[in-house]
């Protein structure tokens, strides 16, 4: 029995843990993907999409996890993904059992070049394969879904009879990849009309788009679907996903809330309808933006749409004197309605227990005694190097303070540098080993990040290149707290750390060391025997 499609709102397929994982230095661990799965329950995703079980231990065991505590009764569906191979689809079935509601996404390729270079399979290979292989899932849950990948390079007519036999075999929703990025708005609307007119049991499946965003199209893509009988969008958080990532659920969301009355008209509904288009409270959008980047090492660009720091501030005289008389002057929607938050109480040095429990719990964390203690004790430290402490610090202290998330290993114990224009920049750092030994060493450097790295790593001995160095001011003001991002590469490898602190080089030192308890971690995994054992300068003070 199918499902029966589901045609007056879009359900909100959220990837950031499959698609969006796979952006180059994104990895997340268990615990990681374990935090924002819960988050995107908050937030009211329909469909998780929480990894691909049987590429790793790691994976399987976060499907599994997010599978037991996010996928309760009422909660998401989990959905693993699997390549259209029995080994995966077991896989995907095994750890997506403890969920209430699983779902099993398979795919293989469509398109003549995929088929001819990467699979080596023949059209009616393909078909048999996507047929049997949906069945095979179908075999452990009702709940099946299809992806015919580069969908849109694919020769329609073959596309057509594969989506028919899988229909047939049982898929319950069948997804249209755009997996390179290709096409354009008005060709995803001739490729859906053609599906829909074609494959004859469309209709007992629910249509689903996937865009990527190669040529920056995926929203517009994704939009252009919607019109044409899409009621599933696949997306991620921020974007993030493989290359030039995929389709903005930040984005989806708003257009469909901010344009209602204009998508109004492609649903079964009255033009002035105020029924929200998707299940999404949308207040919780900027939390889920600000801990999917923090968690991934992902930056969002100042512009970006809807959780850029830019997106709801007014930079020119004009701008500002038409928001000041009346907001929508340049206002298409309330930083409000996407969660930012309008400071009533100023938290500064002199504010207490009761004033930052408060405000945590206007931000949406509710933190436990211990927690709450650890972050109390960080706020007060930086209050007394800050005059006002802003919701964006306080964001960045629970993250640091609370999040169990990163892999446990070396701690930095004590940064100094001493540099200046008449000085060679020198860092002596200290650092704690995850067996307890504490190593000094003291290292000149071009400059005094630098020399900090250069400290680290000869402590460490684990080999890796800095790829990627980037600071940014949280708040305002030269006693703002800033954020150093880093990414590390090891051999094919790209890891990634973030930390904050109101001294840069104590945050790059911190981010530096998070990236490298990631890799140390990855190698720790792999049986890989690191070199910190090695004679060192060891000192104890
Ligand atoms: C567009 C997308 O986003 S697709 C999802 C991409 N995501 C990932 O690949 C992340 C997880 N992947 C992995 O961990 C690994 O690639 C695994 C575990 C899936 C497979 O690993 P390996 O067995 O070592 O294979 P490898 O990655 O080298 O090559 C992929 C193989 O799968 C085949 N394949 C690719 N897609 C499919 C598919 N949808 N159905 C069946 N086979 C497929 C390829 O032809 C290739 O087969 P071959 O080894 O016989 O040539
Ligand atoms: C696995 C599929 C849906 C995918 O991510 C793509 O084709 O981009
Ligand atoms: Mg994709």
């Amino acid at each position: 029995m199918n499902a029966k499609p589901e045609q007056d709102r879009v359900i909100i397929f959220d990837t950031t843990l499959r698609d969006g994982e796979q952006s180059p230095g994104a990895t997340l661990n268990p615990e990681e993907k374990l935090i924002i799965a819960r988050q995107l329950g908050v937030l009211g995703v329909d469909v998780i999409e929480a990894g691909f079980a049987v590429s790793s231990r790691g994976d399987f065991e976060a499907v599994q996890k997010i599978a037991r505590e996010v996928g309760v009764l009422n909660g998401p569906i989990i959905c693993s993904l699997a390549r259209a191979v029995r080994k995966d689809i077991e896989a995907a079935a095994e750890a997506l059992k403890p969920a209430a509601r699983g779902r099993i996404h398979t795919f293989i390729s469509t398109s003549d070049i995929h088929l001819t270079y990467q699979l080596k399979k023949t059209r009616s290979e393909v078909l048999a394969i996507a047929e049997e292989m949906v069945a095979c899932a179908k075999s452990f849950m009702e709940d099946v879904e299809f992806s015919p990948m580069d969908a849109t390079r694919s020769e329609p007519e073959f596309l057509y009879q594969v989506l028919e036999r899988a229909i047939a075999a049982g898929a319950t929703t069948i997804n249209i990849p755009d997996t390179v990025g290709y096409l354009t708005p008005k060709e995803i609307e001739k490729l859906l009309q053609g599906i829909k007119q074609n494959v004859p049991n469309i209709n007992r499946a629910i249509l689903s788009i996937h865009t990527q965003n190669d040529l920056g199209l995926a929203t517009a893509n994704a939009l252009t679907a919607i019109e044409n009988g899409v009621r599933q969008v696949e997306c991620t958080i921020n974007g993030i996903g493989e290359r030039a990532g995929n389709t903005a659920l930040e984005e989806i969301v708003m257009a469909l809330d901010v344009r209602k009355f204009y998508f109004n008209t492609y649903f079964r509904r009255s033009s002035d309808s105020q029924v929200p288009l998707t299940n999404i409270k949308t207040t919780e959008i900027y939390k889920t933006s600000r801990l999917v980047s923090n968690c991934t090492g992902m930056l969002v660009q100042p512009n970006k749409a809807i959780v850029g720091a830019n997106a709801f501030a007014h930079e020119s005289g004009i701008h500002q004197d038409g928001v000041i008389k009346h907001r929508q002057t340049y206002e298409i929607m309330e930083a409000a309605s996407v969660g930012l938050t309008e400071n009533s109480i100023v938290l500064g040095k002199h504010s207490g227990r009761n004033a930052f429990r408060t405000r945590l719990r206007e931000l949406g964390f509710e933190l436990n005694e211990a927690d709450l203690n650890k972050a109390f004790i960080r706020f007060k430290e930086v209050a007394d190097k800050k005059k006002e402490v802003s919701d964006w610090d306080i964001e960045v202290i629970v993250r640091d303070e609370t999040q169990i998330a990163v892999e446990k290993g070396f701690q930095i114990e004590h940064v100094q540098v001493s540099c200046g224009s008449c000085a060679c920049p020198t860092a002596t750092v200290t650092i704690v080993t995850p067996e307890g030994k504490i190593l000094t060493d003291a290292v000149v450097g071009a400059g005094p990040v630098d020399a900090v790295y250069k400290a680290i790593n000869h402590l460490i001995q684990i080999p890796n290149q800095l790829i990627e160095f980037a600071v940014q001011s949280v708040t305002e003001g030269i006693d703002a707290l800033g954020t150093v991002t880093v990414r590390l590469r090891y051999q094919e490898r790209i890891f990634s750390g973030q930390a904050s602190d109101t001294d840069i080089v104590v945050a790059a030192a911190c981010a530096h060391i998070q990236a490298i308890n990631r890799l140390y971690g990855y190698l720790q995994r792999l049986g890989v025997k690191v070199g910190v054992e090695k004679d060192l300068t060891v000192s104890k003070y």
